[in-house]
């Protein structure tokens, strides 16, 4: 059998809430190894569901620490049972769900660093950790520990221009004061707090690994503009945490070489880099290699953008981060809740389900649909917190219903004039050069992304980002084995594969919606308003 050709590649893992994913890419930046454990189907004996495990009050949500160990155990195994070649691994970096916490137990670090090669990791950190249940993002139990931040630092807003974001209860900090209030012992007993991303640097390091500026901006504690922790946010949420946390560092930094274990293990080489772990978003933004001015929309179930900012403008909505790929730039999130579910319900209400009698409805009507506007909230919205549906007239009158053509057409517009509209308030602006990169399942309906394309007058690409987190990490680890050059990470992502045009703007298009914006944001505001006062 001929020898199979060395092929000298990085790896991009991704700890995500429901698997641990890896990818190989090769100096040409192929994906040509991809590879899965999912925690419900290959570990059962965690007894979780979608990853986790959610507790009897509802709003606690934790995964257990040693999943995602012998997570690693397995896939790493299953690469090595497969063939994979590991001497030819030149780099590794990964992502992890963002804002989860990890508790090294007191002497976990001379674990770490003695690890023997003859045995899988999960044997030998059973008892490395004083927190065994990890809180993760899905955790909303820390509303009182929010409040008490935010009046720590002067407020919200205060918060928000501190951190990038106000007090979110699944933010880090947050669930770090929960635990300190509620178990001292378990908090004393930690030598290292980590985020989900920084621990699985730390198994691959062989030591505790740093958190970086990006995912670190996820926790309500860095100062976003300085990249250092805020004194008076961690002083609020638990004593000495700083020393716990260790020091910040740049999202591109080569954080050390790969430890010996996998060396000894499974034949990597021990030049191998490990470039430091991020935030699943974050890597996902480099994933689909944004840069300013572009925007990029995740259609999921929720709908999730990711933007590019050269300077932030914090709100007391969405989220800005440390840019993974430029330090000196940032990075914003915007969550919306009703996407998928949303568009799916007006389908089978107004279209018999039927997707195509949905795009027919989008083809029938005009772009800004005689000036009806509608806001379709069936749960309570992120951005804005909003719930139902509203409806108005070109005269701005509240109306209860649309014809069917119409309610389609005022869906997807409100959907994505919302968009534009709160992105703006995060200080984007679309540019000459803006692209739009779509993608999640609506990202297949091409009359969805034509209304996206005249809305935000920008051209839409799509991409398969089914793993851009991890084919984002994969180029941010080779982008730190280039990064001593100083070359940029746009520079050394250049030759990957582009994202294929879907939409482009239709003429007139820019007219219509910069006429129907500034009326879609005071209706905006006329709903939250009633909703916030009492009826009369
Ligand atoms: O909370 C989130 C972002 O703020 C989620 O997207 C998690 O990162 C998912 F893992």
């Amino acid at each position: 059998m001929t020898e199979r050709a060395g092929r000298r590649c990085c790896l991009g893992w991704d700890f995500s809430t429901q698997q641990v994913k890896i990818v190989a890419v090769d100096a040409e930046l192929n994906v040509f190894y991809e590879d899965s454990v999912h925690f419900d189907r290959d570990l059962p004996e965690f007894g979780t569901q979608g990853g986790v495990h959610v507790h009897k009050d509802r709003l606690t949500v934790t995964s257990p620490v040693l999943m995602w160990v012998q997570a690693l155990d397995l896939i790493l195994e299953k690469m090595k049972a497969s063939g994979f070649d590991f001497s030819q691994v030149l780099a590794l970096s990964g992502a992890g769900q963002q804002h989860g916490s990890v508790y090294w137990k007191t002497g976990a670090s001379l674990v770490l660093s003695s690890l023997s090669p003859t045995l899988p990791l999960h044997q030998q950190l059973q008892a490395c950790f004083s927190v065994r249940d990890c809180p993760i993002w899905m955790d909303s139990s820390t509303t009182a520990q929010c409040r008490q931040l935010e009046a720590a630092v002067g407020g919200a807003r205060a918060l928000s221009c501190l951190t990038g974001s106000r007090a979110y209860e699944r933010f880090t900090g947050n669930q770090i004061a929960k635990l300190f209030q509620q178990n001292p012992e378990a908090y004393s007993n930690s030598e290292r707090i980590s985020l989900v991303s920084s621990f699985a640097a730390s198994l691959f390091l062989g030591r505790h690994a740093p958190i970086d500026y990006s995912d670190g901006s996820g926790m309500n504690l860095l100062q976003i503009q300085e990249k250092v922790w805020s004194q008076a946010c961690l002083g609020a949420c638990a004593p000495n945490l700083e020393e716990k946390l260790g020091s910040p560092v740049p999202s591109c930094s080569v954080v050390g070489a790969i430890s010996d274990y996998y060396v000894q293990r499974y034949g990597f080489p021990p030049t191998c880099k490990v470039v430091a772990f991020t935030g699943d978003n974050p890597a996902s933004l480099a994933g689909m290699r944004l840069e300013e001015g572009d925007i990029a929309v995740s259609l999921g179930t929720s709908d999730t953008l990711f933007l590019w900012l050269q300077e932030p403008m914090p709100a007391l909505e969405g989220h800005i981060f440390c840019n993974p790929v430029d330090a000196q730039h940032y990075m914003a999130l915007l969550c919306f809740k009703n996407g998928s579910l949303m568009r799916e319900k007006i389908r089978d209400e107004t279209a018999s389900g039927s997707w195509n009698k949905f795009s027919k409805a989008l083809q029938s009507t005009e772009m800004g649909n005689h000036g009806n506007l509608g806001f379709y909230f069936d749960v309570m919205e992120i951005t804005p917190e909003i719930i139902g549906r509203h409806r108005f007239n070109a005269e701005n009158i509240e109306v209860s219903a649309f014809p069917g053509d119409v309610e389609i057409r005022a869906l997807i517009e409100g959907q994505f004039m919302a968009k534009r509209i709160h992105a703006e308030g995060l200080g984007y602006r679309v540019m000459p050069k803006t692209k739009i990169l779509a993608t999640g399942g609506a990202s297949h309906n091409k009359d969805i992304l034509q209304v996206l394309a005249d809305v935000f007058g920008a051209p839409v690409y799509v991409m398969d980002t089914t793993s851009s987190a991890c084919v984002g990490s994969a180029y941010r680890a080779f982008h730190g084995l280039a990064g001593a050059a100083g070359v940029a990470f746009s520079e050394v992502v250049k030759s990957a594969p582009h994202p294929s045009l879907a939409a482009t703007p239709n003429p007139g298009a820019s007219h219509v919606y910069e006429a129907l914006l500034p009326r879609y944001a005071e209706l905006e505001q006329r709903i939250l308003s009633q909703a916030q006062r009492p009826l009369q």
